[in-house]
């Protein structure tokens, strides 16, 4: 094995934002008349980027948005969101710990997600996690997951292009991505997947982050 970079997702992997997701959309929904969403209703929502996360609110909540309708109230989405980036967000356990430790071994590590780049910036600085990073890279790129070139563009920016690398989420998306990108993926068991994480098609599942180290040892061997 050569020299080794880890890239992350971030919603659902590294961090609990769905409460502070579904507090800036359900402040949105009541400004629009529409129902409240629950918490598994968010976590269910939650992966694909802030454009899609507004069209499928809006089509559990009643009429779907018009086309032209859905850009003005990802904007509104977002003013409210970046009003409270982390007021109930948490870190998961064992991140912090993992992360330093990667770090001190003088592993590159980035984030590649689909939530949009400043918003993404902005919780990371919230929740001083952004110093861990040598590359950050939102959805708002156009090529993003499941495309593997956002992995791949996000490993570029990393200075990281030409070493072993593995990618580290919670959903289908990022198996997806991976896969595209040609890298190893390991999933995490607790965060949004929408689906029973065995059935994810991961080349391991951990159930807590403190597992990374031997897991990544695992796809690798
Ligand atoms: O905000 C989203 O929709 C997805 O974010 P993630 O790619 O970090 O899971
Ligand atoms: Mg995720």
């Amino acid at each position: 094995m050569g020299a080794l970079a880890v890239v992350f997702d971030l919603d659902g992997t590294l961090i609990d934002s769905a409460p502070d997701v579904r507090a800036a959309l359900n402040r949105l929904l009541a400004e629009e008349g529409r129902r409240q969403l629950s918490l598994p209703e968010v976590q269910e929502l939650v992966g694909e980027g802030a454009s899609a996360l507004i069209e499928r609110a809006w089509a559990v909540t009643g009429d779907a948005a018009a086309e032209t309708g859905v850009k003005p109230l990802v904007e509104r989405y977002l003013a409210h969101y970046r009003a409270h980036p982390a007021d109930h967000t948490h870190v998961y356990d064992g991140v912090v710990a993992e992360l330093e430790r990667l770090r001190a071994a003088g592993i590159p590590l980035g984030i590649c997600t689909n939530k949009p780049h400043r918003m993404t910036e902005i919780v990371l600085d919230a929740l001083g996690l952004a110093k861990h990073f040598a590359a950050v890279l939102g959805g708002d790129f156009p090529r993003r997951k499941p495309d593997g070139e956002h992995i791949r563009e996000t490993l570029r920016r990393m200075g990281a292009e030409g070493r072993t690398a593995v990618y580290v989420g919670d959903s289908i998306t990022d198996v997806r991505a991976a896969r595209d990108a040609g890298l190893p993926v390991v999933a995490v068991s607790y965060g949004y997947a929408r689906m029973p994480p065995e059935d994810l098609g991961a080349d391991i599942l951990i159930d807590r982050f403190a597992d990374l180290g031997p897991a990544i040892a695992k796809v690798l061997a």
